[in-house]
This record gives structure tokens, C-alpha cells and sequence, in this order.
């Protein structure tokens, strides 16, 4: 008995040949005759042969000629096959793409084999010349497409598992090539009047990677793990009935690195950047458009979010309760203030809505989203809007401590130890600086500026650092023992001035029964 692979390795071969004999040559035959040629050939082929054929178009005829996304998928795959087997390549540069893309060239034919089974892949292009330009003149337009041919006996697994696997890996090559983009919202009058997309964006270009973030290296391991449990996470997703979405809140003092983790988390999993401005939008529903104008893969970040809507219920209340804050801090508070109430006059998303486009039924629409807010002053936020499973992840970016440290120098001056780290270590350990500042210290200023130039200038700093944080708490230790004077003179003025009232109250009473008397002896001897 034949097996089926054996007929195929025979006839698929000689087809392939036929095929290709066939897509040279028929350049020659009249294009009217051709097509008819063509099924006659193919018809042919089929008696003899065994085979089935699957062709696939670069474009989509039904839909307007719209580029076929399964073309584009089976390209990127046999772009791989290809590389490695195919004798002739056609290298493209495509839209999207970071790279060239090869991809087969016209009339060859690879071969590919799948659980065993061996089938053939051939590229070719017809000219059409019946097509008219806006000019009424005849113009000839390639057609380029993809011909699947196999043994007739695979038919089932071909259809059924083969091209779902191809069209997946496909798509996944396609995604990891394409260029990643940077996405910003138009603001929403820019919208209106100037017919844009809601999103206008470049391409996403920044450097930083996890192994470039400076923080403590078990919180760093822990999210790299957790970023790539999400990733795989699909069918998990589905069977605990949530929307395949997270969140995360990055919170700490600026300059801590909070921007970058999201450069690093996009570069660790390929995916878009979308960067909302929540004070340019309209109102709730221009802000459900835009999340549902997102697409999978990709990150939405909210910078700042303590100041960029009135989402702090409780700011004003504690403001009132805390008078005792440092003179730094309601400076600060003022200016963010005055930003937030600047995007209250132009925005009029609410709490409510913004949690809607979080977590709400239409957030689900297009999965695998990361969400990231970014604040200064996590206490001051909405319990709501960072409860867990709305921003499941709570990580703190905290000042540059000896770990950090560590990755710091050797980003920016290659080196892993010095005699100078144990000095370093005790001040960073003492002293809070931002990575950010560590980072401007150990950059070198000229050329001449060797590795212990920076790491002198950097314990200079550490130091003056230190110094000016103990004379700012000395200074906050003396103006709480003057407030506490103050609060306590004010007490004993209020209680003074209490006793008084009470005095004079009870001399005021007493006067009353006083001429009160009188006047009842007066009327008694009246009677
Ligand atoms: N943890 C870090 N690792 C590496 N570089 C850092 C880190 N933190 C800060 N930097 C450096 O400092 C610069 C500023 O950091 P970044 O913008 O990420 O801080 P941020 O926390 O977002 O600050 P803000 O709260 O003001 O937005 C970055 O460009 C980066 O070079
Ligand atoms: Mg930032």
C-alpha cells in the first residue's frame, strides 16, 4: 500500500514544478486566454494529482480591496521557512514594519511540514490590465498570491489546525516586527475642528529596559514575573471571568524612575504606549471613546493622576485637618491645585467615569491592556480608584538605596565595585535621593572626568544632601516646638478668655437676682 506522504513527495514535487513552469511561462499567453488556461491547467493537475490548493490574495476583493490581514500573517510565517529554504527572496520595506521584511519572491516555492505532513507554499503575481485610473486610462496592477498546496488526504488537519497554527505564529512574528508607536490624545476640540483621530502617534523609541532600572532587584524580578503571567495569561483570564486587563499604580516622590518602569515594562513586552491627557478630554463619554479607540497589546498610561482630575475625594478634608504641613509640601499642593482646577474649567470627566473606562462592561473590548497611573501622593487619592482589581498592583518607587545605586553605575560607568562603595552604600542608606539625581551625579561631564571624579562628586552630594535634611529637620523640630508654644499659648488665652465670659456671665446673673429682689420687695410692700 502507498502512503499518502509518499504520493505526495512524488506528484507534490512534480506539481511544484508544473506550478512554477506555469507561472513563468504563462506571461507569454494572451491575458484573455489565461485565466481559462489557467483552470484548464489546474483542473488538469487535479486529476492526476491528488492535491488541493488554497490560495490566499494580498488584498481582499469583498471588502474594497483592503489589504488581507491572513496574507500579511502567511507572509510573515513563510518569511521564517523562507530565510532558511527558499532560493530566491524579495526584501521589503514595509509601513509598521522595523525591519525589512523578506519575504518569498514571485514564482518560488517553499516547503513546509507540519505534524509530519509535507506542503508546499508558492508565490505568485498575475498582471491585471482591465483596471482604469481616475483618468480613464488602462493600467495593469500586479496581483500577488499565496497558493497552499498539499495531498488531498491531509485535507482536515490542513484546514482545521495547520492554517490556524500558521495564521497564529504569523501574526505573532508581525507583531514583534512591527514598529511600536507612541500614542497621545488630540486634544477634543482639535478633534472636532480638525477631523484627526482621537490618537495622533510616533514611533515608540525609548531606551530603557528593566535591566537599565535602577530599584531593589527582588520588587524588580517580581514584576518582570508578574508582566509575563499576564502576557500568558489569556485562558486564565477566561476561565475566572475577568477581562484580560491590569493594572498598576506607581507611586513615590519625582524622579524616582516612575516614567521610566513604564518605558521598561513596554519595551519588556512589546507593546504600545498610549498616553492619555485626561485634562484635554471632554467629558466621560469622549473618554469612553478613546479607551474603546485603544488596541490589545498595548499600555494606557495616566501620569500624575492626583492632579489631573478632581478624583481626590478627600484632599480638601485633610487639607483642613493637616495645618501642620511643611511649607514645601502646600507649595507643592498649590501648584497641583492650581493645575487641577486650570483642567476642572477644560475637562469635565468625573471619578465615575473614569473608573467606567477602567473596569466598566466596554472596557473589555479589545484585551491584553495594561493600565498604569502614575502619583506623587498616593494618600490622596480615591480609595476607588486604586482599590485592588481595578489597580491590582501597587508598587512603590522609592528613593535610591545600594541596590539601585549599584545598577546606576555600572549604566553609567561600567564598573560593578570600587573602593568607594562603602562609603557610598552608608549615605544612600542614609540619605533619600531620587535616582534621578544619583544618576545626574555619576554621568560624566567632559572627557576628562575618570569613574572617581563621579563617584567623588556623588558622595559630595550625598552628604551635602544629608546635611541640608538634618538642618531641614532641625528647622521642623523647631517649628513644631513653636507651634506647639503657639497652639498652647492660644489654648491658655482661649481658656482665659472662657473663664472670663463665665465671670462676667455670672456677674451678669447675679446683678439680675440683685435688682430682681428689689423689685419684689419693692411690690411686696406695694401690697
Ligand atoms: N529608577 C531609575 N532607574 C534608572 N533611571 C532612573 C530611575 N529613576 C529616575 N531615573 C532617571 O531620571 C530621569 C527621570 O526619571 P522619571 O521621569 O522616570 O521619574 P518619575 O518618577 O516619573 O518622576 P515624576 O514623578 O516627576 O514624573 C529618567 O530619565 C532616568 O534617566
Ligand atoms: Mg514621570
Amino acid at each position: 500500500m502507498f502512503e499518502a506522504g509518499a504520493i505526495w513527495g512524488f506528484t507534490g514535487t512534480t506539481m511544484a514544478s508544473l506550478m512554477f513552469f506555469w507561472s513563468v511561462y504563462k506571461q507569454f499567453v494572451p491575458y484573455q486566454l489565461r485565466d481559462y488556461l489557467e483552470k484548464f491547467v489546474y483542473k488538469m493537475m487535479g486529476l492526476v494529482s491528488n492535491s488541493v490548493r488554497i490560495r490566499f490574495t494580498e488584498y481582499t476583493e469583498d471588502k474594497g480591496l483592503k489589504k488581507s490581514q491572513a496574507y500579511d500573517s502567511i507572509r510573515n510565517y513563510l518569511s521564517m521557512k523562507s530565510t532558511a529554504r527558499a532560493k530566491r527572496l524579495k526584501a521589503n520595506e514595509t509601513k509598521n514594519s522595523k525591519a525589512l521584511v523578506l519575504s518569498l519572491d514571485d514564482h518560488e516555492a517553499v516547503e513546509d511540514v507540519f505534524q509530519g505532513v509535507k506542503v508546499i507554499w508558492s508565490s505568485s503575481s498575475r498582471k491585471s490590465e482591465y483596471q482604469y485610473d481616475t483618468n480613464r486610462n488602462s493600467v495593469s496592477e500586479e496581483k500577488r498570491y499565496l497558493t497552499l498546496s498539499f495531498h488531498n488526504s491531509h485535507r482536515d488537519m490542513i484546514t482545521e489546525t495547520y492554517l490556524a497554527h500558521v495564521l497564529r505564529e504569523g501574526k505573532e512574528i508581525g507583531l514583534k516586527n512591527r514598529e511600536r508607536k507612541l500614542y497621545t490624545n488630540n486634544s477634543s476640540q482639535d478633534y472636532s475642528s480638525w477631523r484627526e483621530g482621537r490618537w495622533s502617534n510616533v514611533p515608540f523609541d525609548h531606551p530603557a529596559t528593566f535591566e537599565t532600572l535602577a530599584m531593589d532587584l527582588e520588587k524588580k524580578e517580581g514584576i518582570k514575573k508578574d508582566l509575563l503571567k499576564f502576557t500568558k495569561g489569556k485562558d486564565y483570564y477566561r476561565k475566572v471571568g475577568k477581562p484580560w486587563k491590569r493594572g498598576y499604580l506607581l507611586f513615590g516622590p519625582p524622579g524616582t524612575g516612575k516614567s521610566t518602569m513604564i518605558s521598561a515594562m513596554a519595551n519588556f513586552l512589546n507593546y504600545d504606549v498610549y498616553d492619555l491627557e485626561l485634562t484635554t478630554v471632554k467629558d466621560n463619554s469622549e473618554l469612553k471613546k478613546l479607551m474603546l479607540d485603544t488596541k490589545g497589546k498595548s499600555i494606557v498610561v495616566i501620569e500624575d493622576i492626583d492632579c489631573s482630575l478632581d478624583l481626590t475625594g478627600q484632599r480638601k478634608k485633610k487639607k483642613d485637618e493637616d495645618e501642620d504641613e511643611e511649607d514645601e509640601e502646600k507649595k507643592k499642593e498649590a501648584e497641583k491645585l492650581l493645575k487641577r482646577e486650570r483642567s476642572e474649567r477644560e475637562s469635565k470627566v468625573t471619578l465615575s467615569g473614569l473608573l467606567n473606562a477602567i473596569d466598566g462592561l466596554w472596557s473589555a473590548c479589545s484585551g491584553e491592556k495594561i493600565i498604569v497611573f502614575t502619583t506623587n501622593f498616593v494618600d490622596k487619592l480615591d480609595p476607588a480608584l486604586i482599590r485592588r482589581g481595578r489597580m491590582d498592583n501597587h508598587i512603590e518607587m522609592s528613593y535610591c538605596r545600594f541596590e539601585a545605586f549599584k545598577v546606576l553605575a555600572k549604566n553609567y560607568l561600567e564598573i560593578e565595585s570600587h573602593d568607594m562603595y562603602g562609603e557610598i552604600e552608608r549615605l544612600v542608606e542614609e540619605t533619600n535621593m531620587s535616582p534621578a539625581d544619583v544618576a545626574e551625579n555619576l554621568m560624566p561631564k567632559s572627557d576628562e572626568e575618570d569613574v572617581e571624579t563621579c563617584l567623588k562628586r556623588l558622595v559630595k552630594s550625598l552628604e551635602e544632601e544629608k546635611e541640608k535634611a538634618k538642618m531641614l529637620a532641625e528647622e521642623e523640630k523647631n517649628k513644631k516646638a513653636e507651634r506647639e508654644v503657639r497652639r498652647k499659648k492660644k489654648k491658655a488665652e482661649e481658656e482665659e478668655k472662657k473663664k472670663k465670659a463665665e465671670e462676667e456671665e455670672k456677674k451678669k446673673k447675679k446683678k439680675e437676682v440683685e435688682e430682681n429682689g428689689d423689685v419684689s420687695e419693692e411690690n411686696g410692700n406695694k401690697i
